[in-house]
């Protein structure tokens, strides 16, 4: 591994990865291995998750089709040197922030989209003009044996590389230097691979998980609302990292949210559910225990139907939920809907206050005020008001979480920016050492004055008329530069037509 490491790196160092027509074209390429390899990245996607070919390319290849579109029509833009505002002392020099490659990247994939926690990243880590080696995760095998098939057919192969392992593997890769760690998983791996990276004082970008609480306010159209929550919390059977976790409401709402959320699971998914295509299965059996785990002591308002064979969990609801049990401790990454009564608006802001930072947050309401309010009070990695999952799909708005749910964040030019440094230059001229006489020693009062005035923009009386007067003198040296420029040359044109009028040209 630590070869493979070097190896890149020397890549990095010739400079290849950095000339905008590079990345363009590495970018250009990616976006032809997932059209011409289409039908193979929704197969593996769908073996790994069970998942039909149509929600397959919805879920995964609609946003790399979309992110590497984005990158490519921005990229001249973003990689551009921006002017930087300057002071008193600089004013007359060049000063930019320059975006720089970080170097050698590491971008560790989690199973849940396989394909999108890779790609990515991945995007973003190319447009910046890095080299990188993604760690696609284990237990979505299929995306992750594609994955170290494909990327090196379309993909310069000394700059890009796929490891594929598990916890040994991505121990040993995390021994060695990377200058920026972006890691998508649970929260404890999050604090290994954290470790791991301050050892050598790397940057990590940490896409982490949580509880992601959804209050219903009394004042909202239930029909929208439950329809909309019913989307977000069983797509891919729950494993969703910005799936509404749990929902908050009045005692008052629970039934019909129930009722609402139960006849749009049958819209959704059909009298069988497990005959629906878009109905998706547990990852593995470790997963499936777990959920069931969760399940147990519980007040089942409907669903929880297992199949241990298949993997299946129906789409459940539970209700009248204690928030001291299980299922409200851990994140529930499974098609399981927790219902918490609230008092109000108030106790749900509290609710969500006594916890870890969540990674999305969602609010449905008539009452603008309301949502901004809880907005306001609150703090999440994300929101969204009346809807959820969706602020995912904008790619102006960065993605990640704040506090337990991660730091940094990526998606448009925000990966760009997280995969970038942001350098900052300031070029001068040898010219100009009269004025940084003020800098050099021996320092004095008068110097000082000049400094605080020059720098902090401070002064007294004595320091404005002194200013105002130098500003007169140096206005009235300009104009009688000029002045006396015009008069030369009005002399001198005096002399030409006195020239002319004297020896005509013979074509006059
Ligand atoms: N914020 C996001 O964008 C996002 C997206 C998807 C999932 N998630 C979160 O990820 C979690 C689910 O993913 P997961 O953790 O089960 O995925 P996972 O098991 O696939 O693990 C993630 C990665 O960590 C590696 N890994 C596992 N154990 C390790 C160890 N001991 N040392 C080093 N590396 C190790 C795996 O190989 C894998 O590549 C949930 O909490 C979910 O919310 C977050
Ligand atoms: C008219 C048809 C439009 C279809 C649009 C479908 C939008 C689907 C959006 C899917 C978003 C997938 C979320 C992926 C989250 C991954 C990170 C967390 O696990």
């Amino acid at each position: 591994m630590e070869r493979q490491v070097q190896r890149l790196r020397q890549a990095f160092r010739s400079g290849r990865s950095r000339p905008l027509r590079f990345r363009q074209q590495q970018l250009e390429a990616l976006r032809r291995m997932v059209q011409e390899r289409e039908e193979d990245i929704l197969a593996a996607i769908a073996a790994d998750l069970s998942k039909s070919k149509l929600n397959a390319y919805s879920h995964e290849v609609i946003t790399i089709l979309g992110e590497i579109d984005f990158m490519l029509a921005n990229l001249p833009e973003l990689a551009s040197a921006k002017p930087a505002k300057k002071n008193l002392l600089t004013m007359l020099d060049e000063a930019y922030l320059q975006p720089e490659p970080l170097g050698v990247v590491l971008i560790i994939g989690a199973w849940n989209y396989p394909f999108v926690l890779i790609m990515q990243p991945l995007v973003g880590a190319i447009a910046a003009g890095n080299a990188a080696i993604v760690k696609p995760s284990e237990l979505s095998e299929n995306t992750a044996k594609l994955l170290a098939k494909l990327l090196p057919q379309y993909l310069d192969q000394d700059l890009y590389a796929v490891v594929n392992g598990g916890v040994a593997e991505t121990t040993e890769l995390l021994k060695q230097r990377f200058d920026h760690i972006l890691y998508t998983g649970n929260t404890a791996v999050g604090k290994i691979v954290m470790e791991a990276a301050a050892k050598h004082l790397t940057p990590v970008t940490l896409e982490l998980g949580g509880k992601s609480p959804c209050y219903i306010d009394r004042d909202c159209d239930l029909d929208v609302a439950c329809r909309r929550i019913t989307w977000g919390k069983y797509m891919n059977c729950g494993q969703t990292c910005i799936a509404p976790d749990y929902v908050l409401c009045e005692a008052s709402l629970q039934d019909q949210i129930i009722q609402k959320i139960k006849e749009t699971v049958k819209e959704f998914y059909g009298e069988n559910i497990k005959e629906s295509p878009d109905y998706e299965r547990i990852v593995n059996l470790r997963h499936f225990k777990r959920l069931q785990g969760l399940l147990e002591g519980q007040k089942i308002a409907f669903g929880g139907e297992t199949d241990e064979v298949t993997r299946y969990i129906a789409p459940t609801v539970l209700t009248d939920v204690d928030p001291n049990s299980k299922v409200m401790q851990e994140e529930i990454f499974g098609p399981i809907l927790p219902i918490v009564s609230v008092k109000n608006v108030d106790e749900a802001i509290s609710f969500i206050n006594d916890r870890e930072k969540p990674l999305a947050l969602y609010v449905f309401s008539h009452n603008n005020k309301l949502i901004k309010r809880v907005i306001e009070e609150t703090s999440s990695g994300g929101v969204t008001g009346n809807d959820v999952i969706m602020h995912f799909t904008v790619n102006s708005l960065p993605f990640g979480g704040v506090g337990a749910s991660g730091m940094g964040a990526y998606h448009g030019k925000y990966s760009f920016d997280t995969f970038s440094h942001q350098r900052p230059c300031l070029l001068k001229g040898l010219k100009g050492e009269s004025v940084n006489k003020l800098r050099y020693p021996p320092n004095s009062q008068s110097k000082l004055g000049w400094a605080k005035f020059l720098l902090l923009k401070k002064f007294n009386r004595a320091g404005l008329l002194t200013l105002l007067v130098t500003c007169l003198a140096v206005v009235a040296a300009v104009f009688i530069k000029k002045y006396q420029a015009l008069s030369r040359g009005n002399a001198l044109l005096a002399s030409l037509v006195v020239h002319r009028l004297r020896w005509p040209s013979k074509h006059s």
